[in-house]
């Protein structure tokens, strides 16, 4: 048997199972890892809305990551919804001493369109951009962020994610500092059922990389995996279903 690597995802809940943490989960024991679990935050959330939101107490948080460490031990971290500006700031506490790759989604809102951050939590996402091998900003996201000129000028590495720019083709542009861009290119796959791509990307990078893939080669097998898992999209309920995790290899 070959050793999994062992992906920590912190995040929240998402009740419907196709994004957040199940998500997560999902798309780590898929690709071969074994997933660990720092739930952030519980919502109530289906295809259609994000009904309910509870943010579980920092030091819940701190615990959990503690916990999984402390034992197990940690390969590839993936950071998701943070729930509070306290909840962001004890998770960059924590990673800042933990030397693995860290795949931070600086999420902000649901793909039906609920906000999952406020202004206070994206303030803190400064301390984990910099603590992060790679963000993953969406295109809102990364106007939130200040764009391009202030991604260069934190000197972080970023992929700009572009599912929800317009157009045939989608187009993720990794960007880092000193180095010259990269971009991916493919065609859009036309379908509402797009819940929880982002979470099924940073997981799928995390754990590429926990398997000791550099980065560019991770991104590579995260987007071929995510292709997969829209065209294999059940078609489950009235607004942005979930993607088809469950792929046979
Ligand atoms: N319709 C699509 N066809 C092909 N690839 C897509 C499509 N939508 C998203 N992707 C890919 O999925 C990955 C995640 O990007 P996306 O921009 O959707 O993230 P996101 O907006 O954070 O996701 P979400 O908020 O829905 O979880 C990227 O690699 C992107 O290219
Ligand atoms: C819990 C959670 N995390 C992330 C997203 C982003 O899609 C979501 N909808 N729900």
């Amino acid at each position: 048997m070959i050793t999994p690597p062992r992906i920590l995802s912190i995040a929240g809940s998402d009740s419907s199972g196709g994004a957040g943490i199940q998500a997560d989960i999902k798309t780590i024991v898929m690709l071969g890892g074994y997933a660990m679990t720092a739930i952030t935050a519980i919502t109530a959330q289906n295809t259609c809305g994000v009904t309910d939101v509870v943010a579980l107490s920092p030091e819940m948080v701190a615990a959990q990551i503690d916990a999984c460490v402390s034992d197990i031990g940690v390969d590839a971290v993936k950071i998701g919804m943070l729930g509070s500006p306290e909840i962001a700031h004890v998770v960059a506490d924590r990673l800042e001493s933990l030397d693995v790759p860290v795949v931070f989604d600086p999420v902000m809102i649901s793909t039906s369109g609920s906000v999952l951050a406020d202004a206070a939590t994206i303030e803190a996402f400064e301390r984990l951009m910099r603590i992060a091998t790679l963000t993953t900003p969406n295109v809102p996201e990364l106007a939130v962020l200040g764009g391009d000129a202030a991604m260069a000028a934190r000197g972080v590495a970023y992929i700009a994610k572009g599912g929800d720019a317009e157009g045939p083709i989608v187009e993720d542009r990794l960007l880092r500092p000193g180095e010259l861009p990269l971009s991916w290119t493919a065609p859009r796959i036309e379908t509402r059922h797009t819940h929880g791509t982002g979470c099924t990307f940073s997981s799928a990078i995390a754990t590429f990389m926990g398997q000791g893939a550099g980065l560019e080669a991770a991104i590579v097998s995260a987007r071929d995996y995510v292709r997969a898992a829209l065209l294999n999209a059940p078609g489950f309920g009235a607004g942005h279903g979930p993607l088809g995790h469950h792929i046979r290899g």
